[in-house]
């Protein structure tokens, strides 16, 4: 029997969650290391014991083979599966899985019952983050990757890819201070995604967010893979803080509270629209200044609090998965999700502005005007307005330069 043949007749006997195609060669599949061991095993020469006779592999450790090229010796590479799981559901990666943000980020994903396979990749520590988070007993497949080499296999069919890669913030640096290091990150990583889920959602944590969604956004136009409508910058802890500052102000509990937070997500361009507030209420000046200023300043709040040990991971993992969730639940095709993004935009004259946006199948599918705003709110348009254009034209020079 070719070898071939042999390859594909273990792979027609394995559970789909444990056989995949091998995206590098249209002959090879993807067979989790269990599998092969409940077929017979890999004896220390590397040599697969089957059924249906013998197949020389040149193993790696690891616990999942990728099979391809048997004839004239074979090729297999660890890809590091896991679990199994085989629900239905959409795929999705996170890129700087092992970090602050990262780790519980994947952990509330792993425990999204939308998600059917979750990669995880990073430059460090990924197969340590991947060994634990895989022994959770919930339905997704987690998958880890390190290093770049291993970045378009981590990409290659994902539904959402979430980026928290990148450096965090020091006590008396601002956000703009990150551009330096996490410019070429984000600018990298957009890359991989052009060649190898080029239809993702992409949501965009690293910061400065301000112009890291324009630098995205110039990575895909370069490649011709640009849909303004899937790639969002994720603004959602503001939005987070607002509704729990503004709860304690009025004595709710924060689940009833929702505030519209638009504009970026950096110091004066982080504008709550107290306005807005549902359910309607009213605020003093004090208070108006208070809460403005609270939500604002949140961030540096966490990062002073932590006193070199860098920014916020926990709220900060907690917002990107509701705000995932909300992408994945817009991707199933529900109706009426509504949450802040900072995205492609015509509210305002800028580029990219966060406002209010209607997720969907497409993405953000519709964008929702500013609404009527009062004096204090007007003001605070215009200063945010003035600061984003600045940071936009960087990340859109970083690229075009
Ligand atoms: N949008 C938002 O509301 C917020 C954004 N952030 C930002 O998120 C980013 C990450 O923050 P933390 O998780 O606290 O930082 P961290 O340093 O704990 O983790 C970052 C991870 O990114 C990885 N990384 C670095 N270069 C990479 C590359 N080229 N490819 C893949 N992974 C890479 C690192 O190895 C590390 O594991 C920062 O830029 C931070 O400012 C943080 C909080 C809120
Ligand atoms: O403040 C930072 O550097 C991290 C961040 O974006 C936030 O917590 O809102």
């Amino acid at each position: 029997m070719e070898a071939n043949q042999r390859i594909a007749r273990i792979a027609a006997h394995l559970h789909p969650s444990n056989v995949q195609p091998n995206s590098n060669d249209p002959l090879g599949f993807i067979i989790c290391y269990s599998m092969i061991k409940r077929f017979g095993g890999v004896d220390d020469d590397g040599v697969l014991l089957l059924r249906y006779g013998v197949l020389n592999l040149n193993v790696i450790n690891g616990n999942c083979l990728i099979l391809a090229e048997m004839e004239g010796g074979s090729v297999l590479e660890q890809t590091n599966c896991r679990a199994k799981g085989g629900a239905p559901g959409f795929k999705v990666a996170i890129l700087g899985a092992a970090g602050g943000i990262g780790q519980p980020l994947a952990m509330l994903m792993k425990m999204n019952p939308l998600v059917s396979v979750l990669h995880l990749y990073d430059v460090v520590n990924s197969p340590g983050v991947t060994a634990d988070i895989s022994h959770m007993d919930t339905g997704a497949v987690v998958r880890g990757f390190l290093g770049q080499p291993q970045l378009d296999a981590a990409l290659t069919g994902m539904d959402l890819v979430i980026i928290p890669a990148g450096v965090p913030r020091k006590p008396g640096m601002t956000r703009d201070d990150l551009f330096k290091i996490n410019a070429g990150i984000v600018k990298t990583l957009c890359e991989g995604i052009t060649r190898s889920c080029p239809n993702a959602i992409v949501n965009l944590i690293s910061n400065p967010v301000n112009s890291t969604v324009p630098i995205a956004a110039e990575v895909f136009k370069k490649a011709g893979t640009y849909d303004p409508k899937r790639l969002l910058g994720v603004t959602m802890l503001d939005v987070v803080r607002a509704n729990t500052f503004v709860a304690e102000v009025l004595g709710l509990d924060p689940r009833e509270v929702s505030v519209p937070v638009v504009g970026g997500h950096a110091g004066v361009t982080i504008l709550p629209l107290l306005s807005q507030v549902k359910p309607p209420c009213s605020f003093t000046k004090e208070e108006t200044e208070y809460l403005t200023k609270r939500i604002q300043d949140g961030g540096t709040e966490v990062v002073q609090a932590k006193a070199g040990a860098g920014s916020a991971t926990l709220s900060m993992a907690y917002a990107a998965v509701k705000f995932a969730d909300c992408c994945l639940r817009g991707l199933r095709g529900d109706a009426g999700i509504v949450e802040c993004a900072y995205v492609a935009s015509q509210v305002t004259e800028l580029p990219f502005f966060a406002t209010q946006v209607r997720l969907g199948r497409g993405g953000a599918e519709e964008i929702y005007q500013l609404g009527p705003l009062n004096e204090y709110e007007r003001v605070g348009l215009e200063e945010a307005k003035k600061e984003l254009a600045t940071s936009i034209e960087k990340g859109v020079s970083f690229i075009r330069k």
